[in-house]
This record gives C-alpha cells, sequence and structure tokens, in this order.
C-alpha cells in the first residue's frame, strides 16, 4: 500500500487522562473527526503493549470509518500490530532511522524536534513531517522552555523551501492562539506550518466537535492571512503619496465615527491619553481588568497596551483583551514602555509578543531595540535609562523599524526627534513635533493612544494609521509651542490638548514634514 497523503491541518494527540468525563475517548476521537480532525496519534503513557493494542484497534475502526490516518506515538510495535498508517517518536525514544527501518517506507513517520538543529537531523533521517514544540506552557507535559511563535519561525526557517518535510506545531494550542501562532510562525522564506497538534483543547473541551471546528477554521484564517502576507511582500501597496493625502478625510471620519478604543495603560498617564484621544475625537475607555476584556473586544475599535506601570494583574488583563481582539480582528497598538530597563519588563514584552499577533507596536529607540534583540533581529542597539532611551538613537534608524516591521509582520512606529514608521516596505521619517513635546509625561503614550484611533478607522492599512496618529500630535505639539499662552510645560501640557481638537483636517496635508525613506 501506498503511503497515505496526509492533511496535517488539524492533529488530534489524545490523551486517555485528559479526556473529558462526559464521554468516552472514543467519542472524542469520532466527535473530533466530525468537526474536522485530519489525522489522530493514538498517544497512552500509562498502557502496556497488550492493552495498547486493545485500544489502538478499537480506535483505528473509528478512524477507517472516515478515512482519517491514525498514527501511534512512541510505541512501533502497536503501530505494526495493528497497521496503523504511522508512528510518532520523540527525541528520547528510538531513532528516527531506526523507526523507519521497523516501519518501512510506506508509514508516515513523525518526530518531535524543538531546536533547528533536531529539524535538519529529522529531514536527513527520513522523517515525513516534524512536530514542533513546545508552543506554549501546558500542563499536558512540562516544556523546559517553550519556543513561543517565534521559535517556532526559527526552527521552519532551517527547512529548505522545497522541501517536502512537513510541519506542526504543539504545546497549549487553543481556538484563541491558532491563527496568531500559524501567522506569526510563517518563515521569512515562505514557510508555513502545515497544521497544529492539539490534547487538552480538544479532548479535554466539553464538546470536541465544536472545539475542532473553531480549530480548524482559525488554523485556516492563520493559513490564508500568512499565505496573503507572503505574496503581499511582492505586491504593490498604496504609494505614499496616496496614503499623505488621505490623511485630511481620515481625520474627519475619525471625528464622524469617534471610535472606542479600549485602554490597558499605566497610572501615570492615563488621565492625559483619555483626554488626548477625546481631544482627537476618539472615545476612550480605561478598563484594566481581564474579567471584562472579553465582552470589550466585541464592542471597542482597537486596543492599547502600555506596559508603563507594571502589575501582573495589567499583564493578565493586556494578553486576555489582546488575543480578543484577534479574535475579533480589531487592531492591537502596543506601546512596550521601558520594554529593555528590566528583567521583568523584557520577559513581559516577549510574552507579549508570544501571545497575540500585535499589529503595531510603538516605542522610542531604546524599546524598539530590545524589541529587535527579542525578535531575534540582528540589528545595534541602544541603552535604556529608565523608561528613556540613552544616547541619540541608532546609526541607521529607518533600517532597524524597517527590519523589525518585516521581521515581526506588523507596523512598528519609531519615536524621538524625528520619527520613523514602517510596515517592512514602506518607511517613512516624520520631521514634525517640538521638543516640548519630550517635556511632559506621557507624550508618547498619548500618540499611542492617537494611533489607535486612526487605526480603529483605517483597518486595512496600519502604516498610514501609524503615519496619521503622530502626524496629529506632532502638528498639534508645534501649533501649541507657538501660542503665547504657552511658557512652560505645565501651561504646553494644557495647550497641546487644546490644539490636538482645534486641529483642522487639511493640515495633516499642508504642513506634513515626512519623508519616504528608500532601504534595499
Ligand atoms: C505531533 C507531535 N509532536 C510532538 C509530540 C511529543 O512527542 P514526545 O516528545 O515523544 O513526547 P510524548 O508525546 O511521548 O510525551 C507528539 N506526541 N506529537
Ligand atoms: C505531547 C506534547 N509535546 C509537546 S507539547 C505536548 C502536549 C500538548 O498538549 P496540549 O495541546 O494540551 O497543550
Amino acid at each position: 500500500m501506498p503511503k497515505p497523503v496526509v492533511d496535517y491541518s488539524l492533529y488530534l494527540v489524545t490523551d486517555s487522562g485528559l479526556n473529558n468525563p462526559s464521554r468516552t475517548l472514543l467519542q472524542s476521537v469520532e466527535d473530533s473527526i466530525k468537526g474536522g480532525v485530519t489525522l489522530v496519534q493514538l498517544r497512552e503513557k500509562e498502557l502496556d503493549t497488550e492493552a495498547f493494542i486493545e485500544l489502538a484497534k478499537k480506535v483505528h475502526e473509528v478512524t477507517k470509518k472516515y478515512n482519517v490516518p491514525l498514527l501511534i506515538n512512541d510505541n512501533i510495535e502497536v503501530a505494526l500490530a495493528i497497521d496503523a498508517e504511522g508512528a510518532h517518536v520523540g527525541q528520547d525514544d528510538i531513532s528516527c532511522v531506526e523507526a523507519r527501518k521497523l516501519l518501512g517506507n510506506d508509514k508516515i513517520l513523525g518526530i518531535s524536534t524543538g531546536t533547528p538543529e533536531e529539524a535538519k537531523k529529522a529531514l536527513a533521517d527520513g522523517a515525513d513531517y516534524i512536530g514542533i514544540g513546545t508552543c506554549f506552557m501546558t500542563q499536558t507535559k512540562s516544556p523546559k522552555r517553550t519556543l513561543g511563535p517565534i521559535g517556532v519561525r526559527t526552527i521552519l526557517e532551517v527547512i529548505p523551501k522545497e522541501s517536502e518535510l512537513k510541519t506542526v506545531v504543539i504545546g497549549g494550542i487553543k481556538h484563541d492562539n491558532t491563527r496568531r501562532v500559524v501567522e506569526h510562525s510563517a518563515g521569512s522564506h515562505g514557510r508555513i506550518v502545515d497544521g497544529v497538534a492539539v490534547v487538552t483543547g480538544i479532548v479535554s473541551a466539553s464538546d470536541a466537535k465544536i472545539a475542532s471546528e473553531q480549530l480548524l477554521r482559525e488554523f485556516r484564517i492563520g493559513y490564508e492571512n500568512a499565505s496573503k502576507h507572503i505574496q503581499g511582500q511582492c505586491q504593490a501597496r498604496e504609494s505614499v503619496e496616496n496614503v499623505l493625502k488621505s490623511f485630511p478625510p481620515l481625520l474627519s471620519t475619525l471625528r464622524e465615527k469617534s471610535p472606542l478604543t479600549h485602554h490597558i495603560s499605566n497610572y501615570v498617564v492615563m488621565n492625559d491619553t483619555a483626554n488626548a484621544t477625546l481631544a482627537l475625537g476618539g472615545s476612550p475607555i480605561m478598563a484594566p481588568s481581564a474579567v471584562e476584556a472579553e465582552d470589550l473586544s466585541k464592542v471597542v475599535s482597537s486596543v492599547v497596551l502600555n506596559i508603563g506601570t507594571l502589575t501582573e494583574s495589567f499583564v493578565e488583563c493586556m494578553i486576555e483583551a489582546g488575543k480578543h481582539a484577534n479574535v475579533q480582528s480589531k487592531p492591537v497598538i502596543f506601546d512596550p514602555v521601558g520594554a529593555g530597563a528590566t528583567t521583568l519588563r523584557e520577559n513581559t514584552t516577549r510574552r507579549i509578543l508570544n501571545s497575540m499577533h500585535v499589529d503595531i507596536i510603538k516605542g522610542n529607540a531604546g524599546e524598539i531595540s530590545t524589541i529587535a534583540k527579542i525578535v531575534g533581529c540582528d540589528t545595534e542597539s541602544i541603552a535604556m535609562r529608565g523608561v528613556d532611551s540613552l544616547g541619540s538613537g541608532f546609526s541607521n534608524p529607518a533600517a532597524v523599524v524597517q527590519a523589525v516591521a518585516k521581521r515581526e509582520k506588523c507596523v512598528v512606529a519609531m519615536t524621538g526627534v524625528i520619527d520613523y514608521v514602517s510596515d517592512g516596505v514602506r518607511t517613512v521619517a516624520i520631521k514634525n513635533g517640538h521638543s516640548y513635546q519630550g517635556r511632559i509625561t506621557g507624550s508618547g503614550c498619548m500618540i499611542a493612544s492617537s494611533i489607535a484611533s486612526f487605526a480603529a478607522i483605517s483597518p486595512n492599512d496600519h502604516f498610514a494609521a501609524a503615519v496619521a496618529g503622530i502626524l496629529a500630535l506632532n502638528l498639534a505639539g508645534e501649533h501649541a509651542a507657538r501660542r503665547d499662552d504657552v511658557r512652560g510645560p505645565g501651561t504646553f501640557r494644557a495647550a497641546f490638548i487644546d490644539e490636538i481638537a482645534n486641529l483642522v483636517p487639511e493640515q495633516m496635508l499642508t504642513e506634513a514634514k515626512i519623508e519616504t525613506i528608500q532601504l534595499n
């Protein structure tokens, strides 16, 4: 019999110990297949070979009924005894070469991998697919470390594009992170994971069919988005010139629609960011509780995550809000305040980037430098003192911003005396603004709020939203600084809010000092 053609999209890995007690494992398998599971692995750690074979025969009856391949975890003897379609082995089990010898070439053979070296070896040793994990923390298997989507990508990138080796990601995969994992792990050379492997997300779910339907839907959306993104790198985007022309109508629409932005922000700036949002024409809701994050995700138009005054409950709320915003396709703006200043801030930034898809990252040079390090961009670095960058910045800031945007498949805005924005393809420098903005606390956070209001009404072009969001506040800064009643930072702060409200849409075009930067 030739090796079956396998669809790896949704791979159920069983575990009797975690099976929902309301049904048998066989029912879980059958329900999940009805919900869209395309491949099943029987993973039984407690059974002796005889009992394993007994159970495997029964499970095989179910999977054969639906023409879904069944693989056996770790035990080649059981796989051969029931004539399963293949087996999965781990790094501490029988070697891949040995397993292939025993199974023959007609069976599917998968191996677990957690490093690029293991993936390269699996390819050389004749595996059909690799399980890449552990992606996220999971109680099913205690991992020494988790890879996150970025670690998964590092492994995908060592597999040649033309190779036949298939890949699935495993570990903590749930319906609400599947899309993000698939989109974000896609390799720069165009490889996307072929599927997601799931234990508890299916076997422990109250309804295995519904859980599988949700997972498969999310996998397919993630896969399609990732493919579009890869193609998009070759597709034409709206030119910077046209983007600039769209700013006056964008500001008018913002004022007309007054989009609601969920802010999980810091104690220091909460009042100023709420007032800046209102002055621009948007509507803020400052809600730092994780409990209402899901409900809010359905009514707000964008979300700002700001790690300025870090507490665990803020972080929990940010992660909940970000994940739900992803599910609802609402833009997420991340302000990694002081990201490189402490280990806690750096780890939180990593956690946030690994838990959701961030649409726009806004930070100063030091914060963007930390993010570049976290996501593995080989760029020059900038030191931090508290929440401020030390030194004047990068020697080629535009290149750094573009590299991080390309790597993270998002828009990156780096604020400073000159602001830089890139979506990985289009990169601009914004030369508006006034030094007074740097002398009041929260002016950067207000820019994140402004970007979020623009992102809410420019869902298809977050680059335009980021540039418009910065420009609007920089113009307001210039206008405020010119006023006779502004005599220092205190009076500037009040005048700044006034001038955000007074901004005339046409000024977004006539007063903009924006330069396109061409990089290779
Ligand atoms: C698809 C897939 N990927 C990884 C694993 C883990 O296998 P292993 O490392 O052998 O760990 P155990 O499953 O034996 O706990 C898997 N089972 N499936
Ligand atoms: C078997 C295995 N290998 C790496 S993580 C994992 C468990 C995945 O379980 P869950 O989907 O419940 O997180």
